[in-house]
């Protein structure tokens, strides 16, 4: 379906961009004063409801997107992906993280072959595994049970891990699941992330999951060699083979790098790093720390969205909806940012893995054909949980910025709490602020408002709220592993659509390859100045001054040195 014809010069888009500047003549009070208007935007999907009346939109806009989804050939484009084909084009694969949560019998083909089996086999490796040495039938080198593990990995094959893993740490079944066990995460190269990681853990009962798709990214490796050299210090080289596991699409470095290859749990190039949670990736750590059958649920969840996402209607598709909002919000509107503000502190880590999802796969300037993109495309993703954010940024989306808000909140706590005699449940004191924060930007506050409540005159200024500020709701039924799995997959489509519409590639990730270069130029400097003092060259003034200054001011770093781990 690729077209050499950008999205901005099909006749939606300038249908949209003309639309757009009636829209502009309307505030939103007037927008959710027309019942029907917002009957017709809430959509429910299996326990999860949106709530899209806050947007600036009328059914027309919805009608204009249809169409531009329509000129996007967004239909096409997500069957492509399904059918998998090589729609990462620049690194010429199929994009089917869909398939690492199909049901067992399903049939997905990528390069002519059902990859459905071949994850299975893993996922039941994984079972067996993760059973093994919760039961205490895989014993570490000292014949203890490995109780705590440490994943170590980083930007995807981290952050989608630690979202789910924080999301579980509190629901009844998983923590139950988890007593007696700990999971931590290993992911920057700073050696302080390695002191804090193992902090408080013996090697001897510790299972190291070293996580990388490349198995060559500098900051995993690394870190992978100091939790090698923390095991051996302590329990002898071959203490390795029980003690350390690998995640990897390329089992041959994990088998150079000294990891049993039966230790190995693979996965595939068809599988984006951002988009491995449910492969090995995520599931590994999760079934050890909470067993296979919650991370079975957070599949079946994850399922549930890819065949609503494939199946539904656009008008009744939840990711389709949302990332035609999105489209509609930072090409239409110019809004440069999104805040992912989740109603529940299990979801704490969700907008730090979306962040990546989002900005790493649509933060792009060229079209999927290469041609340079007259408008942009992604936007700046960051959120909190509420009601934290409430008092630290809020203030800015409130008076300041306008930023599009996704209020995401849940009917059933995990872990409820009541106290006798207060006004109500501590879940409802929660719920009350992710009801009333999307009216009160929505609404705002008028000057003739306040004059009637008396506020003196010279404080109406900065008392006014402009309202106008665009949100949406998603509520979910509860916060179990199923539900985690659903807004996982509902985000990552949304993402999809967003990039599908604006006709990038939303899969590859070029972006980070230059610093990454140049860092190993300086890698091999101060290798150089460290070990036989040669003098920082071949750098601009400014980088020249400042590693200069490093090297000085850190002459006292041994040049050849013994090894040293933290002790803390
Ligand atoms: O899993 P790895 O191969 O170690 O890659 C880890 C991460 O590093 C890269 O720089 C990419 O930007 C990410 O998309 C990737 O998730």
């Amino acid at each position: 379906m690729a077209s050499s014809t950008l999205i901005c010069e099909t006749q939606p888009w300038k249908d949209l961009k003309s639309h757009v500047e009636d829209i502009k003549k309307t505030h939103l009070r007037e927008l959710l004063s027309d019942t029907d208007r917002c009957k017709s935007m809430v959509v429910d999907f299996d326990g999860i409801t949106l709530d899209y009346s806050r947007q600036r939109a009328t059914p027309g806009t919805m009608d204009n997107l249809y169409n531009l989804a329509e000129a996007a050939h967004l239909k096409e484009k997500i069957d492509r992906m399904f059918n998998g084909e090589h729609i990462n084009s620049t690194e010429n694969r199929s994009v089917l993280h869909v398939a690492l949560r199909a049901p067992r019998d399903a049939v997905m083909q990528s390069d002519g072959k059902n990859v459905v089996p071949d994850v299975w086999n893993v996922l039941d490796k994984i079972k067996d595994f993760s059973e093994r040495v919760r039961n205490g039938s895989w014993v570490g080198a000292t014949g203890k049970a490995l109780t705590d593990v440490i994943s170590v990995g980083i930007g995807g094959s981290f952050l989608g891990p630690l979202f789910v893993h924080t999301a579980l740490q509190t629901d009844p079944e998983a923590s139950k699941c988890a007593t007696g066990r700990q999971l931590r995460f290993l992911a920057n190269v700073d050696p302080i992330d390695v002191a804090r990681n193992i902090a408080g853990l013996k090697p001897e009962t510790t299972l190291v999951v070293v996580v990388s798709k490349t198995f060559t990214t500098a900051e995993t490796m690394l870190n992978a060699r100091t939790l090698r050299a923390w095991i051996s210090k302590e329990l002898g080289p071959s203490a390795v083979a029980k003690h350390m596991v690998a995640v990897s699409t390329n089992l041959m470095l994990v088998e150079k790098f000294g990891i049993d290859p039966n230790n190995a749990f693979a996965f595939w190039d068809w599988v984006g790093g951002r988009y491995s949670v449910c492969s090995a990736v995520g599931v590994l750590p999760l079934s050890l720390q909470y067993g296979f059958t919650v991370v079975d649920k957070f599949l079946k969840g994850a399922s549930s969205i890819d065949q609503h996402f494939y199946s539904a209607p656009f008008e009744k598709n939840l990711p389709v909806l949302l990332g035609m909002l999105s489209v509609w919000n930072v090409s239409f509107f110019g809004y440069p940012a999104r805040a992912i503000l989740p109603y529940s502190q299990a979801l704490e880590k969700f907008a730090p893995h979306i962040q990546q999802v989002s900005m790493e796969s649509n933060g792009k300037g060229v079209s999927i054909d290469g041609k340079p993109l007259p408008f942009e495309t992604g936007e700046i993703d960051f959120g909190e949980p509420g009601t934290n954010g409430q008092h630290s940024f809020y203030q800015l989306i409130h008076q300041g910025r306008v930023i599009p808000c996704d209020f995401i909140g849940v009917v059933k706590s995990q872990q409820p709490v009541y106290l006798e005699g207060e006004v109500v449940n501590n879940h409802d004191e929660l719920m009350s602020n992710f009801f009333a924060q999307p009216d009160a930007l929505a609404y705002g506050k008028t000057p003739e408002e306040l004059q009637k409540e008396n506020v003196l005159q010279h404080l109406i200024p900065h008392k006014t709220f402009s309202g106008n500020r665009p949100s949406l709701s998603l509520l979910l039924s509860s916060l179990d592993a199923y539900k985690i799995g659903q807004l996982l997959a509902i985000y990552e489509h949304r993402v999809a659509v967003q990039g599908f519409i604006w006709g990038i590639n939303s899969f590859d990730q070029w972006g980070v390859e230059l610093g990454k270069s140049l860092a190993t130029q300086v890698r091999k400097q101060l290798h150089a100045s460290r070990v036989k003092g040669e003098p920082v060259e071949g750098f601009n003034f400014s980088t020249t001054t400042m590693l200069t200054k490093y090297l000085k001011e850190s002459s006292e770093v041994p040049a050849n040195p013994p090894t040293i781990l933290p002790r803390i």
